[in-house]
């Protein structure tokens, strides 16, 4: 079985020492790092902008992967290409123009991604997969850390990946919500590549994040 990029949702860690968790997971082996961005109106959450990914900036040389969990997406992305973020991803729920906003996240030089809800079929991609670097599968609905993994979303991603894989292009397929040592396993065999991983990495304090990283990679 291949082994998974991790990205630690920073939505766990402790939002009063940010800096410091950003490196504590970049040393614990992160290969990205994942910034849920919520705005309290396209999701029932707030919870940080582009000044605090310009702060963490300086913590770390692993790419951002920023979520975007807003409505409207094309007005803010400018300002989180300009704060440091790498990836770029966004809910074609959140806004009428979705392939625009591929565009846009591309002429800005970043990788772009595309989030599908739970409720939102694979269909969704159809006209959007040649032109992005990622999908993102929402194992949860969006808005919260800590919640179950719903299971109907792994044969979505099985859907997903044979979508991908008739383009010959390569394109991550990353899920998040409730993945643990158990659903990462169903997630991989179901074709995902890139794992976020919010309360199975932070779970036990920093002594505990390489460990936590580490089970998550190894699970053939
Ligand atoms: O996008 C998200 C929620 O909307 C988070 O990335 C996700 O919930 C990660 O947290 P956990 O691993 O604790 O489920
Ligand atoms: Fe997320």
């Amino acid at each position: 079985m291949s082994v998974p990029l991790i990205s630690p949702s920073i939505l766990s860690a402790d939002f009063a020492r940010l800096g410091e968790e950003v490196r504590a997971i970049d040393a614990a082996g992160a290969d990205w790092i994942h910034v849920d961005v919520m705005d309290g109106h396209f999701v029932p959450n707030i919870t940080i902008g582009p000044m605090v990914v310009k702060a963490l900036r300086p913590h770390t040389a692993k790419p951002f992967d920023v979520h975007l969990m807003i409505s409207p997406v094309d007005a803010y992305l400018e300002a989180f290409a300009a704060a440091g973020a790498d990836i770029i991803t966004f809910h074609p729920e959140a806004g009428p123009h979705a392939h625009r906003t591929v565009q846009a996240i591309k002429a800005l030089g970043k990788k772009a991604g595309v989030s599908l809800n739970p409720a939102t079929p694979a269909k969704m991609l159809d006209y959007l997969i040649d032109d992005i670097d990622l999908v993102l599968v929402m194992s949860v609905n969006p808005g919260f850390g800590g919640q179950s993994f719903i299971s109907s979303q792994l044969r979505k991603i099985e859907a997903i990946r044979k979508m991908i894989d008739k383009t010959g292009r390569d394109i991550h397929l990353e899920v998040d919500g409730g993945v643990d040592v158990n659903t990462a396993r169903l997630c991989v065999d179901a074709g995902a590549d890139v794992l976020v991983a919010g309360t199975a990495t932070f779970k036990g304090g920093p002594d505990h994040y390489a460990a936590n990283i580490a089970a998550l990679k190894r699970i053939d």
